[in-house]
């Protein structure tokens, strides 16, 4: 369990002290604000005043807004100079640092000192300001802590009243930056080496995208002579995703990463086709990539027909030699490069034959007009009209399809084209194989020099070769949980992920332990799932608590309003909600929140609103809100061929409140073995939660489920007891229990 850190109190004169230091270090920070915005003046012309306004901007926006605070910390080491650590450097008249940004190296003790290796620090000072007004701060002195700690039988994890104020915070639609409360096992993984492929395993709310962005900040600050901004590519898994981390960079000082969701790599088409689950599932397939290549590599050839070797010289017919003109295109199609590339050389090797052949007969070679062969040899293709002829036609299928394929998976890649190329319609799994097929075609997408991919655990081979085919180096950043591994590529392994990216670095997979996010009552419960979902995960350790979460059983028809009533209870008292709902409860929700002029977001359409947010349980993965409400969990688990981890991921996006609304059936072992028929009235709030670490979850009594079996025994009894004179108790529970498909034991066997 965490434990309370040994941190001083602020006297007043230190205090005011410090208020001297970051005043000064303020108007330091204003003078190198004023010299910033006065570089373009210094413009010769108007191009260099262009260039040089853009690099003020960006110089002010290093240096933060008037209004932020100097600095977040300060350490002191034994030679008792003190450091102060904030957003920006910032430097006094003499150019001597006042204020060290927290990216720069000197700054590593700052987060990574501890009571066990104090990395030469005596003392560790976290302010709490308004604006840039110290309000106070707290100490952590590292030979005091030490020796608080030696008196405790297990080591206590150290938590900051800063980091606990701070996950405390209500929630917005965006994510924030965490500079000022990052933890050493977090920082250890934001400074990793640049030259790897780093996987950040752990559990939700373990802060993995956090910690994720704030590498890709220290990379950019450290690695600034390799890698700038443009050259690093964030990728994650929905529009929604994207928008909610967006802001989170530029915050940093670094907004022109180039971030997007995984469907916005590839050409730009409307991805809106709905396929069967098992199409889709074959065309996230690594051996897709096969096909592709030889399906397109059996569009180049010398056709039959009689006329096809035929070129205009001169406004002349010529035919060339047909075995020459094999010869030229074998040679060309054994070539390295694109297809385009390809094409490019064989129109002029093309020029080259026909100068042989006219020999100057029919005027210069430069006359003839060699597109028709080139076409006829070659076709133009892009990846849009390649992929519509290719799936258009049973032939070119079972030809590029080989031994790989099956006839019946042919038959299901197999679909009409539309009348017009601008008038196909495609799905999400088109989106990678476009991608593929315009690699191949124009050649390789523009690359990165660093790649951060979240959510990556549910990735299809093919959305991560497109991944895989961007990274210029091999150096990238994994982030995800196998345990929230759901959908089509669910996986027990993170193997599988990295067998479709670039091994030309090594990787390593490393864990984060600790939940910020999910308070301990509603881990506790969603824990529950994990023996189910996935076994061999080790579940976080959660750092804070939070309110037990409330279960309301209803009947059906009013379901949606019991969801909307809890909605709009949460978001009057200013908190950001989520109701996450399966798909087959959706329609009514959003019925009933607009027959009660209820205003709220749709997750589908790539934003969330301030206030109340609608998503699907696969649209809510990475997000988190102040308050969530899961509507029928076992319509969620039934729902996905991982519905437990489905479940696990919607239970674990609240930072505080949770809800659990359900008519139906409550999912079996979600609160004990014995619930999930339960026919009970209306059950205002679930029992507290349990108080049993999330590693003693499994085995042994189970308080929930004992505490559930209770509340519906007393509600069955006190039906019974209403409806039927005493005598007849006995003969009803026996009848009951043959209604439940279990005899009851007999007493004496008791
Ligand atoms: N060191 C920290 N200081 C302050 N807040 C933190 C810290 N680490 C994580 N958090 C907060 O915890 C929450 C969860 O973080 P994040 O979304 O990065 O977790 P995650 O591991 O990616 O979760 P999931 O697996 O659910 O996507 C965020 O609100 C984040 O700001």
């Amino acid at each position: 369990m965490v434990a309370e850190s040994v941190e001083e109190v602020p006297d007043a004169a230190e205090l005011a002290r410090e208020q001297l230091y970051f005043d000064n270090a303020w108007l330091h920070r204003e003078e190198m604000r004023g010299t910033a915005s006065s570089i373009p003046r210094a413009a010769a012309n108007s191009g260099a005043a262009a260039h040089m306004r853009r690099y003020a901007q960006a110089r002010l926006e290093q240096l933060g807004s008037s209004d932020d605070q100097v600095a977040f910390g300060r350490i002191d080491d034994e030679s008792g100079e003190p450091l102060y650590i904030g957003r920006h450097t910032i430097f006094d008249d003499q150019s001597e640092v006042l204020v060290v940004n927290w990216q720069a190296k000197a700054a590593i003790p700052y987060y990574e000192a501890s009571y066990t290796d104090p990395l030469g620090l005596t003392r560790k000072r976290s302010f709490q300001c308004t604006g840039n007004t110290i309000d106070s701060f707290s100490d952590l002195v590292f030979a005091q802590l030490a020796a608080a700690v030696e008196s405790l039988e297990t080591p206590p994890v150290e938590l900051s009243d800063a980091l606990l104020r701070d996950l405390e915070q209500v929630r917005t639609g965006e994510m924030r930056e965490i500079v000022e409360t990052i933890q050493a096992a977090q920082f250890e993984l934001i400074r990793a080496d640049a030259d790897q492929v780093l996987v950040i395993q752990g559990g939700p709310g373990t802060g993995k995208t956090a910690v994720a962005l704030h590498r890709v900040s220290w990379l950019l600050y450290n690695e600034h002579e390799r890698l700038t901004p443009e050259q690093v590519l964030v990728v994650g898994p929905s529009p929604t995703f994207t928008r909610y981390i967006r802001s989170v960079l530029p915050s940093l000082g670094d907004a022109n990463v180039d971030q997007r969701d995984i469907g916005k790599l590839a050409p730009a088409v409307k991805a809106d086709r709905v396929e069967p689950v098992d199409l889709t599932r074959l065309k996230g397939q690594a051996r897709m990539a096969g096909l592709l290549a030889r399906g397109l590599d059996q569009r180049i050839g010398v056709p039959d027909s009689g006329n096809a070797l035929q070129v205009q010289v001169n406004k002349r017919a010529v035919t060339l030699d047909r075995d020459t003109v094999t010869r030229v295109v074998e040679q060309v199609r054994a070539m390295n490069g694109s297809y385009n590339e390809r094409r490019q050389i064989l129109r002029e090797r093309l020029l080259a034959v026909i100068r042989d052949e006219i020999r100057g007969g029919f005027g210069s070679a430069r006359q003839s007009q060699p597109e028709g062969l080139l076409d006829r040899l070659w076709p133009p293709l892009t990846a849009a009209s390649f992929l519509r002829e290719l799936f258009g036609s049973g032939a070119r299928l079972i030809a590029a399809a080989g031994d790989e394929f099956t006839a019946a998976e042919v038959a299901m890649l197999q679909r009409r084209p539309t009348d017009r190329i601008s008038e196909e319609r495609w799905s999400h799994a088109d989106v990678a194989l476009l991608d593929e097929a315009d690699a191949l075609i124009n050649g390789a997408p523009a690359r990165y020099g660093h790649i951060v991919v979240d959510e990556a655990q549910d990735l299809s081979p093919m959305q991560l070769r497109s991944i895989a085919r961007r990274s210029a180096t091999g150096s990238m950043t994994i982030v995800g949980d196998i345990a929230q591994s759901t959908g089509l590529w669910s996986r027990d392994s993170w193997d599988e992920v990295l067998e479709h990216l670039p091994a030309t670095l090594p990787h390593q997979i490393r864990d984060l332990r600790f939940g910020y996010r999910v308070p301990r009552q509603v881990f506790e419960l969603a824990a529950r799932l994990l023996p189910q979902a996935a076994p061999f995960v080790e579940p976080p350790q959660v750092v804070r608590d939070g309110p037990a979460p409330e279960v309301h059983r209803t009947e059906i028809d009013e379901r949606a309003e019991r969801v909307v009533e809890v909605a709009t209870r949460h978001a009057g008292k200013g908190r950001f909600v989520g109701i996450v709902c399966p798909d087959a409860c959706r329609k009514a929700i959003l019925q009933r929140l607009d027959a009660d002029e209820v205003k709220w977001s749709d997750g589908r359409d790539g934003q969330l609103g301030q206030s109340i947010n609608l998503t699907s349980p696969t649209e809510a993965k990475g997000l988190e809100f102040d308050a969530v409400i899961v509507v029928e969990p076992e319509e969620i688990v039934s729902g996905d061929p991982r519905g437990h981890r489905m479940l696990y991921v919607a239970l674990t996006r609240t930072t505080t409140h949770l809800d659990i609304v359900y008519s139906g059936k409550l999912v079996a072992g979600l609160f004990g073995d014995d619930d999930g028929g339960d026919t009970g009235e209306e059950q205002p709030s679930a029992p507290p939660a349990v108080t049993v670490p999330a590693q003693t979850r499994t085995g042994g009594s189970n308080p929930l489920s004992e505490m559930v079996t209770e509340m519906l025994a007393k509600e069955v009894a006190g039906q019974i007891r209403d409806a039927c004179p005493e005598k007849l108790w006995s003969p009803v529970l026996t009848r009951v229990a043959e209604l439940l498909g279990h005899p009851p034991t007999a007493p004496e066997a008791r």
